[in-house]
């Protein structure tokens, strides 16, 4: 099975695809961006894609959900993985000879808190792998990646400080996609986009009490903009039940009689690494 994900050697996505993945065989197809990934699952070069979606402390990946539309690609399956975020320098230095940090922007997100505190300018890669490599590569001690200890080994950099992200406790959620929608049974989540058929007072809260009606709880929402006209949205929602739960077929019912689109993105279950 041909595998995407986002490269190089020593990121997240790929400790969370090689360990979920660890007892197939597969072809690994590293990638160099988020969309990359997404895109390889589009044009059928690879099986699926291991890409990340959320992370506790700053959220949702937007560019992830985003390119799940416009690839119109679907979920099968959710991965939770600790993270833990270091400072990766090229060689032994003191955090104080440090003038700039790089990494992802969602990396470099979740250690705000550090990089304001010492005032330090940050600079966006593709991921904290490239980052890293960046590092090794700039021939330079005043520059550091935010990047794993996975990386620190795989770039032979020196971690200057450990587990600077804003929260001791931290973890991402990434999700497997494919190209064609898989039929799980046994499922324990489902995936929905929500299109309002028009933008009123209330919409969203009306579209709500449909799941709250039904005693369907909701684990993650999230609204991204149509594109097309300013302050119009389309709503990620996830419900806490499968496709085959009776009660989520009601409610798409439900919704689709009061005129919404109602899509479903996929079901799966959640493996927590
Ligand atoms: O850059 C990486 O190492 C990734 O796998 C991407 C990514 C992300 O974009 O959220 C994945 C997990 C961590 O939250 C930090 C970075």
């Amino acid at each position: 099975m041909k595998i995407a994900y986002l490269g190089p050697k020593g990121t997240f996505s790929e400790e969370a695809a090689c360990r979920y993945f660890a007892r197939e065989e597969t072809d690994w197809h590293i990638s160099h961006s988020i969309l990359d990934v997404l895109e390889a699952v589009r044009e059928g070069t690879v099986d699926k894609g291991v890409v990340p979606i959320e992370n506790s402390i700053e959220g949702t990946i937007t560019m992830t959900v985003d390119g799940l539309l416009m690839y119109e690609l679907f979920v099968e399956g959710e991965i939770v993985l600790p993270v833990s975020l270091n400072l990766l320098t090229a060689s032994q230095t003191s955090l104080a000879n440090i003038k700039e940090v790089w990494s992802i922007a969602p990396a470099l997100a979740q250690c705000r808190e550090f990089t304001r505190k010492l005032k330090l300018p940050t600079k966006h890669f593709d991921s904290t792998a490239s980052a890293a490599k960046a590092v090794k590569h700039a021939g330079r001690n005043d520059v550091a990646a935010v990047a794993s200890e996975w990386a620190a080994k795989a770039f032979d950099l020196h971690v200057l400080e450990r587990n600077i992200q804003d929260n001791e406790v931290n973890h991402t959620r990434f999700v497997i996609v494919s190209k064609v929608q898989s039929t799980l049974a046994n499922t324990h989540k489902t995936m929905l986009i929500v299109t309002p058929n028009e933008d009123n007072a209330g919409v969203l809260s009306k579209i709500l009490n449909v799941f709250s009606a039904l005693n369907i709880n909701l684990s993650w929402i999230e609204s991204r903009p149509t594109k097309k006209k300013l302050g119009t949205y389309q709503f990620f929602l996830e419900a806490t039940v499968g496709t085959n739960d009776r009660s989520l077929d009601k409610a798409i019912t439900i919704l689709e009689t009061l005129e919404h689109q109602v899509s479903i993105l996929g079901s799966y279950q959640t493996t927590h690494l």
